[in-house]
């Protein structure tokens, strides 16, 4: 990792720059795949997945046998781990669930908003390096709380075509039916246009490589809502002379472990932490199974050194990190003048891990920052608002004149008529 000591702030914004793709090539990649599945459906999902996954088979939908014989070969300690990550995945998002508001904003003007779950939603879980199983207790249990209608799953198979055991025991737990062995562009084009086989769904959630996050942006534009872009994963670490060298290497490479184009920084005041950081992550990168990727990730990622606390948050609001750890004595302090993160850990003792897998956190969080302005995966993605005013004879007559004036100004004669239509059926 690059070290950086007291760069100037105009050098800061080249400094946080996340590694691209080329991304003008990326998103024509894209396009062409999509526009193959949306005109030739399941065949061109077919071969695309046989192109990108090595998998040619007609048979897209995972089978009851499939889901039996995969959740006999779970362990019953991971199965005990993943029922605890549940319930408090659950506890959380059900916190969420927020009241009907209902207010009478003049006499006889009554305003609601009420909650209404997204009725067919699509999740991604992704598969390429590493089979994220968590990944559908994250998208899935909201779902459930939030009572969407119809949920479709869509994860890239193998080459023999099979999907990773764990992710159809945790569907499976979860009561999930429609599973789809598809991966990439093909299954995100699949879910926002349908295809004979794959249910067209209103929103697609869910993390993924460059290619998943660009496509989940081009079907936004027309077909279907998403949840945000979600792309690569990051860490940032805030940490003071107070903070474990040891555990913050091992926060930065568990973002770094994810993949290639991951990006992890350190920002601290203190000199003394850097090479102690430097020397940790050096021993336990050598005992990574995923090394590899993790030492490519950390070509992409950095060591910056600051004058104080209040540049440390400048920069971190400016950088708005997917996750951000504080590994600093006023931990809490400082978190209250974070604005620009996706989720934050706080205090030496909370891994980042902790909300990737089990706190009750979400980890679809955003990315590339965007958590400038998206929140991550919380209940309120998988609702609509909708709003409902009901207005008394009494009501009219308290809000008719202001509506007819305002009617009037805008020279929209029939808006006050309708007004003005009421008001005098009253007199
Ligand atoms: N932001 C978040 O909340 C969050 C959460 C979890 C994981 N992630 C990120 O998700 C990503 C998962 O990536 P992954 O690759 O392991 O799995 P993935 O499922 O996202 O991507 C695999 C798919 O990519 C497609 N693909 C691969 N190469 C391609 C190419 N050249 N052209 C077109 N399509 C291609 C294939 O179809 C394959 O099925 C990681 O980057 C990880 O950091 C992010
Ligand atoms: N850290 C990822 C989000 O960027 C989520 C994850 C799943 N499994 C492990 N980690
Ligand atoms: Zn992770």
């Amino acid at each position: 990792m690059q070290v950086f000591e007291y760069p100037p702030k105009q050098d800061w914004k080249e400094l946080l720059k996340r590694p691209e793709n080329d991304l003008s090539n990326l998103f024509d990649t894209v396009r062409d795949i999509l526009n193959d599945i949306k005109n030739k459906g399941d065949s061109a999902a077919k071969a695309y997945s046989a192109k990108f996954d090595g998998y040619a088979s007609d048979q897209l939908m995972v089978s009851t046998k499939e889901t039996d014989e995969a959740c006999l070969q779970v362990s019953s300690q991971l199965k005990e781990a993943i029922g605890v990550a549940k319930r408090n995945i659950e506890e959380f998002h059900k916190a969420q669930l927020s009241p009907e508001i209902r207010v009478e904003t003049m006499p006889g003007v009554l305003c609601r908003q009420k909650s209404v779950a997204i009725e067919k939603v699509g999740l991604y879980i992704p598969g390429g390096t590493a089979p994220l199983f968590s990944t559908v207790l994250m998208l899935a249990v909201p779902a459930l709380i939030a009572g969407c209608k119809e949920i479709v799953l869509c994860t890239p198979p193998n080459k023999e075509g099979k999907i990773n055991p764990v992710i159809l025991y945790t569907a499976s737990l979860l009561g999930l039916k429609k599973i789809f062995k598809l991966g990439g562009v093909q299954a995100i084009g699949a879910m926002a246009y349908g295809t004979e086989r794959i249910p067209k769904v209103h929103k697609i959630f869910g993390p993924g490589n460059s290619y998943v996050t660009a496509a989940k942006q081009l079907v936004s534009l027309k077909e279907v809502a998403i949840d945000m872009p979600a792309g690569p994963s990051e860490v940032q670490v805030l940490a003071d002379e107070s903070a474990n060298p040891a555990f913050v290497a091992s926060d930065l490479l568990s973002q770094a472990e994810h993949g290639t184009d991951s990006q992890v920084i350190l920002v601290t005041d203190s000199e003394m932490l850097i090479p102690r950081v430097q020397n940790e992550i050096n021993k336990q990168l050598a005992l990574l199974t995923r090394k590899e990727i993790a030492r490519k990730a950390l070509e992409n990622s950095r060591i910056i050194l600051l004058k104080n606390t209040d540049e440390m948050i400048e920069i971190t609001n400016a950088y708005a990190p997917e996750h951000l750890i504080i590994s600093m004595r006023d931990h809490d302090e400082i978190a209250d003048s974070i604005v620009n993160a996706g989720s934050v850990f706080l205090g030496n003792y909370t891994p980042e891990s902790a909300g990737d897998y089990a706190s009750g956190t979400n980890h679809t969080l955003p990315t590339h920052g965007y958590a400038k302005a998206y929140s991550g995966v919380n209940l309120d993605s998988y609702m609509k608002k909708i709003s409902y005013q009901k207005i008394t004879a009494d009501g009219i007559k308290n809000i008719g004149p202001i509506i007819e004036e305002m009617a009037a100004a805008e020279q929209l004669e029939a808006h006050k008529n309708a007004v003005t239509i009421r008001l005098e059926s009253l007199k």
